[in-house]
């Protein structure tokens, strides 16, 4: 990537059309600018207006990142049958190296950034229910604000042509930055939006293939799998993931808070689980597996108490440490895990075994390359890894989709992060379906299990404004 020290957007724009020209080609043209606070919600308001259905919403945990990013310069196209981790990597390569970036370069999460998710088996039979979305879907968008330790920063990007006119371009850009920074368009009241229906998706069929895998775990080598079901919720009117996100960053402030668009539809969620951050050659991921509700008080830390003590959730958990750690001992020099066990993290409707992992890899390492090793974890897939995903293929009978896939961005300058997407819905006009799984083992009862997942419902059914699970 080029850096120019052109302050100027028209400038920047001016040397990228002349680079498209000298090389015959086309170049990705990137302009940061600082700008006055700026809420994001209300940019990712005003910029559904002209791009429904190609944006985006991030916010992690420390809420260090925040993005929202709208339109789309250039989708990654999908190509059927291939590694679809290197497609996505060589193509945002290819991009980079023709970049050229002006303006307040080089702040994370700023410039080019790549943005998007991984479904969570690309070989899962496609029905209709996410017929929206590919099994990579990655797209640069027009135009993002983030949000970077306090100061917003708006970014501009564009692909340029060698025929292209830079002050053609840049009033098309002028008038687009105004409509999406005018704050005073925004009211995003918390509209009263009637639920009709709740519907639990053949429950009683998912408890019968709970207990049909707790039997096949007995006789076979399959130590561990996710299997999850569905709920779905219609409301009287379209669904604003406006007032969603609004939602879910009042009540799950702890953990990943995303939407991603595609076509009529929005994946969105709270996700608590990390599954890769890259800052150069520092990497971290999340062991998140074993899981018991919230209480009062008291109540509260006697739960806790017992998840600690529990020999089936700590089974559950230690398979996904175990497994975390192979992959960051086959890509880091060193690798760092707390010696004294899982600590428990606490979300608002439920409290999960947790251990945090950490590495240093070399700072050229792909971050899609521990993508690639990493999913799906045990907290996702199972164990061992081919044999429970193919089981999920066979025995599941909801589309996963994007669920428990791998969603988040990567930027310029070698920093990047992804979360998995569980405690998430698909919002598609009035209807949203919600996903939650758990993790079955050989001592796992069905009864149990269905009562983990009503669990995990909580958070997007408290935010969408359904009937809570208790
Ligand atoms: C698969 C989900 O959660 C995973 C993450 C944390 C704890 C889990 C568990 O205890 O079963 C699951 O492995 C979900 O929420 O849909
Ligand atoms: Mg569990």
């Amino acid at each position: 990537m080029v850096i120019t020290k052109d302050a100027y957007c028209l400038d920047g724009l001016r040397f990228a059309i002349k680079k498209a020209k000298d090389q015959q080609t086309t170049v990705l043209f990137s302009y940061v600018q600082k700008i006055d606070n700026h809420d994001p919600i209300a940019f990712y308001h005003a910029g559904r207006e002209n791009y429904k259905g190609q944006c985006f919403f991030w916010q992690d945990p420390k809420k260090e990142i925040i993005l929202a990013g709208t339109g789309q310069v250039t989708p990654l196209s999908s190509t059927g049958s291939y590694d679809r981790y290197i497609h996505v990597e060589k193509n945002w390569d290819k991009l980079l190296r023709q970049a050229v970036s002006s303006g307040e370069s080089g702040v994370i999460g700023t410039g080019p950034l790549l943005f998007g998710g991984f479904s969570f088996d690309p070989e899962e039979e496609k029905k209709t229910l996410w017929n929206d979305f590919e099994d990579e879907t990655f797209a640069i968008p027009c135009y993002m604000l983030s949000l970077i330790e306090g100061q917003s920063y708006l970014t501009i990007n564009r692909i340029c042509s060698p025929d292209d006119n830079e002050w053609h371009l840049y009033k098309q850009v002028e008038n687009e930055v105004e409509e999406l920074t005018d704050q005073r368009k925004f009211s995003v009241s918390p509209s009263i939006n009637p639920l009709i229906k709740q519907e639990e998706i053949h429950a009683d069929a998912w408890k019968t293939t709970v207990a049909s895998a707790i039997t096949n775990m007995k006789h076979s080598s399959l130590d561990k799998v996710v299997l999850a079901r569905e709920l779905r919720l219609t409301f009287e009117n379209d669904i604003s993931p406006e007032n969603v996100l609004l939602q879910l960053m009042k009540e799950q402030p702890d953990s990943y808070i995303f939407s991603l668009e595609s076509g009529d539809s929005v994946f969105i969620g709270a996700t608590p689980e990390k599954l890769i951050k890259k800052r150069k050659e520092q990497v971290f991921s999340d062991c998140l597996a074993g899981s018991i509700g919230r209480g009062e008080e008291e109540e509260d830390r006697r739960l806790g108490e017992e998840l600690l003590q529990d020999r089936k959730n700590l089974l559950e958990h230690q398979y996904v440490v175990s497994m975390i750690k192979d992959a960051f001992d086959s890509l880091c020099s060193s690798v760092k895990i707390p010696d004294d066990g899982p600590v428990l993290m606490k979300n608002r409707h439920i409290q999960h075994l947790y251990t945090p992992i950490s590495g240093v890899c070399e700072e050229e390492t792909p971050v899609l390359e521990f993508v690639r090793r990493l999913h799906p974890t045990p907290a996702m897939g199972g164990m061992p890894k081919d044999m429970a995903v193919t089981k999920i293929r066979e025995w599941e009978t909801l589309e996963r989709g994007m669920y428990a896939g791998p969603l988040g961005w990567m930027d310029a300058y070698g920093n990047s992060e992804f979360a998995v997407g569980i405690r998430s819905a698909l919002l598609k006009g009035r209807e949203a379906s919600l996903f939650a799984g758990g993790g079955v083992l050989e001592d796992s009862t069905p009864e149990k299990e269905y009562k983990e997942t009503a669990i995990k419902f909580n958070p997007m059914l408290s935010a969408l404004g359904g009937t809570m699970n208790e």
